[in-house]
């Protein structure tokens, strides 16, 4: 049999000459970080003319390179080699992936379901726009970043725990969620459990009322990675801190991995128990500063690509010029001119961009809070307060209640769960999707895109 046809069959009988090896170890280590998870499953096997012939040991490898990774890979290998060069991908049965497949950037594109059996499905509330693949890492974040990566990488192994702090919008949940989808999917059998502390705590008061603190403990303790988002809120709650020191103790013993984000380094958590806060030490605490303006354009140039936008350089420097801090605000003023643009069908212009940030933006603005949005919105509708925190589906109450969840995302710093408490206890998934419809509506529907700037102007003025 020639060379060529035992290739077609899928076997590797050739070692690469070791400047290809060389080369592809190059192209890996270049690639950004779940990229070179999955270009570990491959092997470079020969080129031929401009094709890099490569083999994977499995179909969700193959099926990943042929249709997610091929351009990126492509790419590289076309620099490297000074000329365009593609990419040809077989199957080898022999060749045993050194390492399970690794996250994916959204959870459509998981690779197979898991074949090593659970006791339980995996149910993971994870947000799936926030992975490491969407994360930019710049030098404000750098070192939280690579903790993250190494905790998804080795869960239990390298920094337990792991304690990501700083201020409000930097990035600290999404880091938080980006460990838990590289988790479950890269390491099939390990059970990953996310919540916020306000959800740990209502956990608790739950499981106390109905005498289910057993259930409760197992659902905490049977994990192997726990991310709990905002630690600073276990603050002054004497019961579940209790709790909660068990918790730690337990999955700490049997080297699970723990990674928790704050507002604040654990030794400023005044109103915690010292015994808690020196656990919260123990392990690697990194702090996520606000990002350079350089790391404002590279996050709103990724995002712009996320969201299939068209903006120029000079739009994206006068929107991160005028946001120095909050990531999250950095993400509204976007999408505020984005809705612009697309209800006036024009292109996103720097005077545009200029004028919402006008509007969003007036010089003197002082911090808002969710009372005074709420008391606006509810003037501006004609509603009252409680038709806000109701139950009422009456379109017009529902629609403003959606608007003020928006506003208060967007204007505060609340977290979702609280913010989902000032509208009579609601959960913080009704939040979110109230965040995301108003944020693609504002684009397509001009009367709401006034209302929502109109009543930014009078919270801004309040
Ligand atoms: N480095 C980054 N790259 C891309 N997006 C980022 C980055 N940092 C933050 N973001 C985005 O900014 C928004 C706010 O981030 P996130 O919710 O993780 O902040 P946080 O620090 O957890 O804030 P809070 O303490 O208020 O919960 C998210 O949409 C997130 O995706």
């Amino acid at each position: 049999m020639r060379r060529a046809d035992r290739r077609e069959v899928g076997e590797v009988t050739q070692s690469p000459t070791p400047d290809l090896a060389v080369l592809w170890e190059d192209v890996i280590t270049s690639a950004d970080f779940p990229t070179r998870a999955w270009l570990r499953r491959t092997r470079p096997v020969d080129m031929h003319g401009s094709t890099l012939m490569l083999a994977v040991g499995d179909e969700p490898t193959r099926e990943r390179l042929e249709t997610k990774l091929r351009p990126q890979i492509e790419d590289r290998l076309s620099e490297l080699f000074g000329q365009p060069t593609h990419l040809a991908v077989m199957i080898s049965p022999e060749l045993v992936p050194d390492e399970p497949a690794p996250a994916p950037a959204v959870p459509e594109e998981l690779p197979p379901q898991p074949m090593l059996p659970r006791s339980k499905p995996q149910e993971v509330r994870l947000n799936p726009r926030y992975t490491f693949e969407s994360f930019v890492a710049g030098s404000s974040n750098r070192f939280a970043h690579a903790a993250a990566a190494a905790v998804a990488e080795t869960p239990g192994k390298s920094y337990n725990p792991l304690m990501i702090y700083g201020p409000s919008g930097l990035g600290k949940t999404h880091l938080l969620h980006a460990i838990g989808h590289y988790v479950t999917s890269y390491y099939e059998n390990l059970r990953v459990k996310y919540v916020s502390t306000e959800e740990l705590t209502n956990d608790f008061i739950n499981a106390i009322s109905n005498n289910r603190t057993a259930e409760f403990r197992s659902s905490y303790r049977d994990v192997d990675v726990l991310l709990v988002d905002d630690i600073q809120f276990l603050e002054s709650k004497i019961q579940t801190q209790e709790e909660f020191f068990h918790t730690f103790n337990t999955l700490h013993n049997a080297q699970k991995q723990i990674v928790m984000t704050s507002d604040r380094p654990p030794k400023l958590l005044e109103a915690l128990e010292p015994r808690l806060r020196s656990r919260f030490e123990w392990g690697l605490m990194t702090d996520i500063q606000p990002p350079d303006l350089e790391t404002r354009i590279a996050i709103l140039r990724k995002k712009v690509v996320q969201q299939r936008l068209t903006a120029g350089t000079q739009v994206l420097e006068l929107i991160a010029s005028r946001i120095p801090t909050n990531i999250r605000e950095l993400e509204g003023a976007l999408t505020r001119v984005a809705a612009l643009a697309s209800l006036n069908a024009q292109e996103i212009t720097e005077e545009l961009t200029q004028q919402v940030l006008n509007d969003l933006m007036p010089e003197d603005a002082a911090p808002v809070d969710a009372q005074t949005i709420m008391a606006a919105t509810a003037g501006y509708y004609g509603i009252t307060h409680d038709d806000l925190t109701g139950a009422s589906r009456v379109a017009t109450i529902a629609s403003a209640r959606q608007v003020a969840m928006y506003l208060c995302r967007e204007m505060t710093e609340l977290s979702l769960p609280k913010i989902g408490s000032k509208f009579g206890g609601r959960d913080h998934s009704t939040v979110l999707h109230a965040v995301r419809k108003i944020s693609e509506k504002i684009g397509v529907d001009r009367d709401l895109y006034n209302q929502v700037t109109e009543l930014t102007n009078q919270i801004k003025q309040a």
